[in-house]
């Protein structure tokens, strides 16, 4: 008998297991719409081509493979930092913020959660509800205890704003409230700015400390400053805030695994000891983190001529997306009678859209359809072409009624 008999085979991930069971499917009409992964019109994977060139520079050049210094590679977060924050804020000058690179998104996440379990002991993550199917894992396995604040609401499929303000105002003086800074993942709707504003006060009158997931700037609306307004808001009130940031979407670097946690504090030797603590975390958990997808980032950022082009792809992609959205919504009008408001489904943005479809009606569009997506009704549009929407609209009408 193995000595491994007590370990039970786990179930697939409710996300990332749904393109395994699309690769597993050899209908010729399948569409994977499950990962949240920026496809083409020819629904392939597509490396922008300032990435390219950023490598192609890279190689001339002949760079070392040295270990970094555990917070990472210097000119990556000089660079995440100011392009969170804008290159003159004055947080940046008096050094209030303590950036340290890490496995993309989640790790930067988990770091975070790690920081908090360690220096906050009882603490409290509010997160939303639902939310990316990830954040429970990460902070169930931090031991960092959770619970949801109201955020979606079934009946206008749009934002519980009432309720997200009133679990906020709820919760014990002083936990963390993870905030999607844009695009929410998974309900692609966004707080307004004057609702920012009333998140912002209820957050500071409770003495909450605010932590931003920002894994889509620029992708969601195609401006890069315009998608990290929300964490200016707070930082401008002079908030000491934690933002884990990611690479993933908006540089297309998915599987290069880079991104960062920055956490603003009220002053440069506070920082100073987040930064000596994060790295002190770090070192048991992974040492120092890859070099090249932080080398592309900061030669992306470093060349004015390259930053620039960046902005016109994200402002490409976040293009195709908002319009495959649009035909999607007119090849649902155009084919369905019925008098049901679908409009919700342009007014969401980023990645995803939240059809309303529950789990047996999402079910029905993968074992008839072929559609793969999330259990929870969440498509990613960036597996959609324009030639799909047709399909896919009779997949969603045939699937809600
Ligand atoms: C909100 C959010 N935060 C963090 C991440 C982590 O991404 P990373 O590659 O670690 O930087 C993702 C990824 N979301 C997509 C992929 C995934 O589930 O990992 C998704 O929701 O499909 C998010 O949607």
């Amino acid at each position: 008998v193995s000595r491994f008999e007590s370990i039970t085979m786990a179930p697939p991930d409710p996300i990332l297991g749904v393109s395994e069971a699309f690769r597993a499917d050899t209908h010729e009409m399948k569409l994977n719409l499950g990962v949240g992964a920026y496809r083409t019109e020819e629904l392939r994977p597509y490396v922008l081509s300032v990435v390219k060139k950023a490598e192609n520079l890279m190689l001339e050049r002949g760079e070392f493979k040295e270990y970094l210094p555990i917070e990472g590679l210097a000119a990556f977060n000089k660079a995440t930092a100011e392009l969170l924050l804008g290159a003159d804020n004055p947080i940046i000058k008096q050094q209030r913020i303590a950036t340290v690179q890490g496995l993309s998104g989640t790790g930067s996440l988990r770091l975070a959660a790690a920081l908090i379990e360690r220096y906050f002991p009882g603490a409290k993550v509010l997160i939303s509800s639902p939310t990316w199917g990830n954040h429970k894992n990460i902070f169930n396995d931090a031991r960092v205890p959770w619970s949801e604040y109201r955020y979606y609401d079934p009946k206008t499929v749009g934002l519980d704003f009432d309720g997200m303000i009133s679990d906020i105002k709820a919760a014990p003086e002083g936990s963390f409230i993870l905030l999607h800074g844009c695009a929410h993942n998974p309900t692609g709707i966004d707080p307004t700015p004057e609702q920012w504003e009333v998140i912002a006060d209820v957050i500071q009158e409770k003495n909450h400390i605010p932590f931003f997931d920002v894994a889509y700037q620029g992708f969601a609306s195609g401006s890069l400053d315009a998608d990290a307004s929300s964490v200016r808001l707070f930082a401008a009130r002079g908030m000491e805030l934690l933002v884990a940031q990611s690479y993933s979407k908006n540089l297309g670097l998915y599987a290069e695994r880079i991104g960062a946690i920055n956490v603003v504090c009220s002053s440069a030797d506070a920082a100073a000891r987040v930064k000596s603590q994060l790295k002190r975390i770090a070192r048991p958990m992974y040492s120092n983190p890859p070099i090249h997808g932080a080398r592309i980032v900061a030669n992306v950022v470093g060349d004015p001529a390259l930053f620039n082009e960046w902005k016109e792809e994200m402002e490409l992609m976040a293009g195709r997306i908002k319009s495959v959205r649009q035909k999607l919504y007119d090849s649902i009008c155009a084919k369905d009678k019925s008098e049901k408001d679908w409009s919700y489904i342009l007014k969401q943005i980023g990645m995803f859209s939240f059809t309303g479809l529950n789990r047996a009606q999402s079910d029905n569009m993968t074992d008839k359809w072929h559609v793969y997506m999330t259990k929870d009704g969440r498509i990613s549009l960036a597996g959609l072409s324009a030639a799909k929407c047709e399909y896919l609209a009779d997949a969603i009408i045939d699937s809600f009624y």
